[in-house]
């Protein structure tokens, strides 16, 4: 298990994250999910001693990364794909961890079919790979020692669809057989794909958090008319608070009690139905669009 109390980071004035609190528990795969720069990197790094908190602590199984002897053969860590020795073939790179974790060299050949490099790919040096090839070397090498967590900072970037489809099949029967997983994504979609579990985190601070299902269920109603602007009065008539949602508007009332509104009104509707997992998405496009408008502010004014 994964614990992080109260995790606070900050750089000069700048608090990169703020009294981040979530577990990943074992058996499931956690989704870490958060726009550009919301501090997923930053909480990784200190689950894994590479970074200190100003406050609170992050565990693993119980004790600090830096406290368990032979880290690496416990925690699997992917963080930075393309950090991997430039010069070195993808077989050499996996042969030092192996030698590093004092593992028969015969783990590379495992390893390097368990993540789909070839012979050939594998003999090819590192700076000639593909992002998705850098992925699958970085995957197999979080993998080496068969350890009971992974800690995996955008692994899916890089790799194509395909890609995509084998890792979630390789993450979910590593979870099946008991391993905790913590995986960090600035993509929704592909979070709902691999994920059991999902933490939301936006601006350096937790905004939601609970298990997919729960945070992607059904949350009031989608709502389009003919003629918006009739729908929205006749909506506030009803005492329905709406929101604009795409093309329509989105409500917390059940879809009867805004059929009926509408019915009531005259207006002609175009589309009814429960929002399924909207909530969620609105609340991601939020926080993507107001870390968007700060660059852009920041960039005008640099
Ligand atoms: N060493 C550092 N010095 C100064 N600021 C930093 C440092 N490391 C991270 N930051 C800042 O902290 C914030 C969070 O960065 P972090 O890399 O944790 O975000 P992230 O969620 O992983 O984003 P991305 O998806 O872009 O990798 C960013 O604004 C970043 O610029």
């Amino acid at each position: 298990m994964i614990k992080l109390e109260g995790v606070t980071k900050s750089y000069g004035g700048f608090t990169a994250v703020d009294d981040v609190s979530f577990t990943a528990q074992p058996g499931r795969v956690t989704g870490f999910l958060g726009p550009n720069g919301a501090g997923k990197s930053t909480s990784m790094r200190i689950m894994v001693g590479l970074t200190h908190p100003d406050r609170g602590s992050a565990t693993i199984g119980g004790h600090k990364y830096v406290d368990i002897p032979n880290p690496g053969r416990h925690v699997g860590v992917l963080l930075d794909a393309s950090a991997q020795h430039a010069g070195r073939t993808g077989r050499e790179v996996l042969a030092v961890t192996a030698l590093t974790m004092g593992l028969p060299d015969s783990r590379v050949d495992e390893m390097l079919e368990l993540v789909g490099l070839t012979e050939t790919e594998s003999k090819r040096r590192v700076r000639n790979y593909s992002l998705g090839m850098r992925q699958r070397l970085g995957i197999a090498s979080a993998f080496m020692a068969d350890p009971s967590v992974l800690i995996l900072d955008e692994p899916a970037n890089g790799l194509d669809p395909a890609g995509i489809h084998w890792m979630r099949g390789l993450l979910r029967s590593y979870a099946e057989r008991g391993g905790t997983v913590l995986l960090s994504s600035h993509l929704l979609h592909e979070v709902e794909m691999i994920a059991d579990d999902m933490v939301l985190i936006g601006r350096g601070r937790i905004v939601a958090q609970g298990t997919k299902a729960e945070l992607l269920q059904t949350q009031g109603t989608f709502v389009r008319a003919e003629h918006p602007q009739k729908l929205a009065a006749a909506l506030a008539e009803a005492g329905i608070t709406a929101a604009a949602s795409g093309d329509g508007l989105r409500t917390e009332s059940e879809p009867v009690e805004v059929g009926r509104a509408a019915a009531a009104a005259g207006v002609v509707l175009a589309e009814l139905r429960p929002a399924e997992g909207a909530g969620l998405e609105e609340l991601f496009l939020q926080l993507t669009a107001d870390d968007a408008r700060e660059d852009i502010n920041q960039g005008a004014l640099s």
